[in-house]
């Protein structure tokens, strides 16, 4: 049985849909990543899983239980949000103790010094204890929040983007210690994060939700390799995915897509194949261009625009038939604007979009073989 399981949940704000006829089934102890921009409707999902709102309609189940017309406290859910103001005259063990004291709670204070020390050390916070949070640094005052938020046993966890407010270099580093902490938890979580780095190292699924809907709902390889369709590939991926017009026609079980880059060859796997002249959105990540010729007759020749040296890549702005493109290259390439380059990409490599529908209508290409072309996705 699903731990959380969410029916056709809708809520609006006068004229704005925030969630818009969700279903979701998240998993007993599943790390579930709510993924999407600003403004999808990611806060207002967990608040009404919470109880912080209530759904125009639709249903909300936790553990087997109906939960949406019940009052927060009954629904042993715990949530953290976004600006996670910790209370400054307090210490940290007092912060993280706090959720703990309520009236109604009734804890004996070796039971709340057992748990606040468990939290604690989960999040590797017990030498700061007796800290206040001005004494500390902003990760181990994120730490802190989110030893809050876990302090009180629960059914479900909601983490409202507990990574915003920290800088770049302690984001890496707390990405680790959640992971590490949602293994000792063992627990169901749900997670919202419009950092899709965070999205797919984090999840062991991610819904990926726009406009309160979801597009796709799948492994960070299954999005990742498979989106399903144009909305949820650009939503991954830094420089996004680079997009092409293209015109698709079969022959002979093969497809046969042609862009300003060129014509390529493609397995049909899809049903039902398509008509001569269909248009198409081809989908081509950065990492997928080459610079060279692969010997397939794919090459072509671009002209420099922008070049950024980046450290540990670089990324090249580039024009082809009129069509910018950006490629990822090695850090030690060097490239002058206005130059020529060869650039080249597997056959393999495309992603095929129907114009109208948006939908992706190439075959998962989830079989590639895995350390391939990963780019980072959680295998
Ligand atoms: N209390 C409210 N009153 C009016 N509109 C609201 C309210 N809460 C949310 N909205 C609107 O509902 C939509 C969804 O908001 P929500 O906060 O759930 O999105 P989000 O995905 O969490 O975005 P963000 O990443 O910016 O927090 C937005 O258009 C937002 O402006």
């Amino acid at each position: 049985m699903p731990r959380v399981r969410l029916e056709h949940l809708v809520k609006s704000y006068g004229r704005v849909r925030a969630v818009d006829d969700l279903c979701l089934e998240v998993e007993d102890r599943e790390f579930f990543v709510l993924y999407g921009p600003s403004g999808a409707g990611k806060t207002t999902t967990l608040k009404l899983i919470a109880g912080a709102e209530h759904p125009d309609s639709g249903e909300v189940h936790i553990g087997g239980r109906r939960v949406d017309l019940l009052e927060p406290d009954a629904r042993n859910v715990a949530m953290t949000f976004e600006s996670y103001a910790l209370y400054p005259h307090y210490s940290v063990y007092d912060n993280i103790a706090f959720p703990l004291r309520a009236p109604d709670r009734r804890m004996s204070r070796a039971e709340i010094d057992e748990r606040v020390r468990w939290a604690a050390r989960l999040l590797g916070i017990e030498h700061v204890l007796g800290h206040k949070p001005a004494e500390i640094s902003q990760g181990q005052r994120q730490r802190t929040a989110l030893a809050r938020a876990i302090v009180r046993p629960a059914d479900v966890y909601l983490f409202d983007e507990p990574l915003s407010h920290v800088d770049a270099k302690v984001r890496h580093y707390m990405r680790g210690e959640l992971h590490r902490m949602s293994t000792m938890l063992n627990n169901t979580i749900i997670y919202v994060t419009h950092d899709y780095v965070e999205a797919l190292s984090l999840g062991d699924r991610v819904g990926v939700l726009d406009h309160g809907r979801l597009h796709q709902v799948g492994t960070p390889r299954e999005v990742y390799y498979a989106p399903r369709n144009l909305f949820v590939a650009l939503s991954f991926g830094q420089p996004e995915m680079n997009i092409l017009e293209g015109t698709l026609t079969a022959a002979n079980g093969r497809l046969r897509v042609e862009t300003a880059l060129g014509t390529t060859h493609q397995l049909a796997t899809g049903e039902p194949l398509p008509t001569a002249g269909t248009e198409v959105w081809v989908g081509l990540r950065p990492q997928d261009l080459q610079l060279g010729d692969l010997g397939a007759g794919t090459a072509f020749d671009a002209e420099v625009l922008v070049f950024e040296p980046l450290g540990t890549h670089g990324v090249l702005r580039a024009r082809a038939n009129g069509q910018v493109l950006n490629v990822l290259v090695p850090p030690n390439a060097r490239f002058e604007p206005g130059s020529r380059v060869l650039l080249d990409y597997p056959e393999d490599a495309l992603y095929l979009f129907d114009r109208e529908s948006q939908l992706n209508i190439l075959h998962p290409r989830i079989t590639t073989p895995q350390g391939a072309r990963d780019g980072g996705a959680k295998a």
